[in-house]
């Protein structure tokens, strides 16, 4: 049986290390850090994580602001919030929650950001920061599941990682952070055939692409890890469960360790967007970041 890779464990042990950079922060009169999230809509779920992430930011001392706005606020009105807030000298970290309505050009208001305060990695500069090497932000999902690896495996230097989807919020960032891990990368995608084929020959395989289930036992190398970040909620009503991209009672029997859903990269999702929020916070005031 696979090993059980334990993300609420690790994203606890991570917040400390926080908890302790914020704590050292004071001791400098440096700042409190500042989290401002930015939600607009009723949707349950987004409701849940920015709850979330206001009372685990609070927890390692980060001050939390919570902007939550109806479903149809106009594009100029969430522009001009985003401004002050990028204005605003007690926030270092600025997050708008995905996806946005309809009526939001989605772009446009990631491009509004503060590159310094965002703290998901999603603004252009630091999109290509990453990719070409440079010292941005990198987004949370992505360097919770390199965080969740290392843990695991330690170095890992030479290994071959498959990721299983192209997205610009995870597969891509991902496969730019494994490269920095000196891992030989190789990204499979919708349109790939035989993606089975290809995600076997991983050592590391990281599905990410939101279908339940799709990983199957016979798409496993015998002993690799697997990161699961796919996260869907099934059923409805009273009765309904997550489940991940991993088959995990098939793949379970194959691989060497396993993330599970709920409680994988979830947890370290969190984590690391207060991570984040440390490190723009020391870089705005010219401090070191803490290790
Ligand atoms: N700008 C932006 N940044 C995001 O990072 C972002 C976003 N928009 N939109 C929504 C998605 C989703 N997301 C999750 C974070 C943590 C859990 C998490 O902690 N899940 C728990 C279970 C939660 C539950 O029980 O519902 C777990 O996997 O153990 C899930 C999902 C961040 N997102």
């Amino acid at each position: 049986m696979a090993r059980r890779i334990d993300g609420r464990a690790q994203a606890r042990a991570l917040r400390d290390r926080v908890a302790n950079g914020v704590a050292r922060l004071g001791e400098v009169h440096g700042p409190v850090p500042g989290l401002a999230v930015v939600l607009l809509g009723e949707d349950p779920a987004s409701r849940v994580y920015v709850r979330r992430k206001g009372e685990q930011a609070r927890e390692v001392g980060i001050r939390s602001f919570e902007h939550c706005l109806p479903a149809d606020t106009p594009q100029a009105e969430l522009l001009s919030l985003i401004d002050a807030l990028n204005r605003d000298p007690g926030v270092h970290g600025l997050l708008v929650q995905l996806p946005l309505p309809d009526h939001i050009d989605e772009a446009a208001v990631i491009a509004a950001l503060d590159p310094a305060k965002d703290v998901d990695g999603f603004h252009p500069l630091n999109v290509g920061a990453l990719a070409g090497g440079g010292e941005g932000l990198v987004p949370c999902t992505p360097l919770g599941c390199i965080e969740l690896l290392k843990g695991h495996l330690g170095d890992l230097t030479g290994k071959h990682a498959v990721v299983l989807g192209r997205s610009r919020i995870v597969g891509r960032p991902l496969a730019s952070l494994l490269l920095r891990e000196d891992c030989t990368v190789t990204v499979a995608h919708s349109r790939t055939p035989d993606p089975a084929k290809v995600c076997r020959q991983g050592d590391i395989l990281v599905a990410a692409v939101g279908q339940p289930g799709l990983v199957q036992g016979d798409w496993v190398k015998a002993g690799a890890t697997v990161i699961d970040v796919g996260i869907t909620r099934l059923g409805d009503g009273e009765d309904t469960r997550l489940v991940g991209d991993v088959d995990a009672a098939c793949v379970g029997r194959v691989a060497g360790a396993l993330t599970p859903v709920p409680g994988g990269v979830g947890p370290m999702t969190i984590a690391c967007l207060l991570h984040n929020t440390l490190v723009a916070a020391c870089r705005q005031h010219g401090l070191p970041v803490p290790t």
